[in-house]
């Protein structure tokens, strides 16, 4: 096989597979993109929620960077859970150093369980040291809440929190509508600092959704790594996140994690 894209996901370990780096890695293979990671803590997981957490130091973080920039090289890469101002820190400066630009910063902060994935007192150095980093920055509701300090209730809401988040440096932003209150539709928008794109799909009532934002997230970090432009990137990624969660699997006794395997299957199989 010659040109294989390369994408690296900067992340935690999820035990029990469903979020984190095993989803990132499992949705790079799916997409045809040859995964790398980078990992910033250990949780003990399963799909009832977080048990533990275990940070690496922002030195052990600095050296995997290193050793994937020097020889390997990426051409798309995403952040996910990061834990703290430290991993951050250390995170952009490796993102400034290699040059990086097709960089997706998932800003993920609490776990489904409300366990804590970043430090409150992270959420600064979140904004200041790695939003200006971004290509695209990619929060929930809930997250674009605290970076932009405003309630979220309505779609008009959730532009003028796009264009608040687009002034913290990130080139595009991309508002995720799973936790849209009401709604009998997922609506993410994007926006570029100019115009603002809709991206639609039927909201699927299942309480096996562990490891949306990460699978999603992975999914436009592949497509940019294969040369997508961000709307494209995330055209497919919404398709890929709606067949996973379609036909997520019925596993543990919590929130069963998504199916990365599903843009696979024709019609009405499931698991
Ligand atoms: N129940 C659902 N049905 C269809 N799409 C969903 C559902 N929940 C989330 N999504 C979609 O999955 C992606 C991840 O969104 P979200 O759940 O908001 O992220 P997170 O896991 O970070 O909270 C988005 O494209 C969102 O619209
Ligand atoms: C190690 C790790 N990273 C990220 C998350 C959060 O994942 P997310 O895709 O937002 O899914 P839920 O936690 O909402 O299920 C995680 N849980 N663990």
């Amino acid at each position: 096989m010659k040109n294989v894209s390369k994408a690296l996901t900067i992340a935690g370990s999820d035990s029990g597979g469903g979020a984190g780096i095993q989803a990132d890695l499992k949705t790079f293979q799916e997409l045809n993109v040859y995964g790398m990671s980078v990992l910033t803590a250990v949780t003990a997981q399963n799909t009832l929620g977080v048990q533990a957490v275990y940070p690496m130091t922002p030195e052990a973080v600095r050296r995997q960077i290193d050793s994937i920039a020097q020889d390997m090289g990426t051409d798309a890469l995403k952040t996910g859970m990061l834990f703290s101002a430290e991993i951050i820190a250390a995170v952009a400066e490796k993102i400034r150093q290699y040059q990086w630009e097709k960089v997706v910063v998932d800003p993920v902060m609490v776990a489904k369980g409300g366990e804590t994935l970043l430090e409150r007192e992270a959420v600064d150095s979140l904004k200041n040291d790695l939003l200006p980093l971004a290509c695209l920055v990619t929060p929930n509701i809930p997250e674009a809440e605290v970076l932009t300090e405003m309630s979220i209730q309505t779609m008009e809401d959730k532009k003028a929190a796009c264009q608040k988040l687009h002034r913290l440096g990130p080139k595009w932003v991309l508002i995720k509508g799973g936790h849209d209150r009401g709604d009998d539709q997922a609506t993410d928008i994007l926006f570029d600092g100019k115009e603002f794109f809709t991206f639609q799909s039927k909201r699927i009532p299942t309480k096996n959704t562990h490891g949306t934002g990460c699978t999603f997230s992975a999914a436009i970090t592949a497509e940019l790594a294969k040369g997508a432009e961000v709307p494209d990137a995330v055209s497919a990624a919404k398709k890929f996140i709606a067949a996973a969660i379609e036909n997520g699997i019925k596993i543990g006794k919590g929130h069963g994690p998504t199916n990365h395997w599903a843009h696979r299957l024709k019609g009405d199989e499931s698991n």
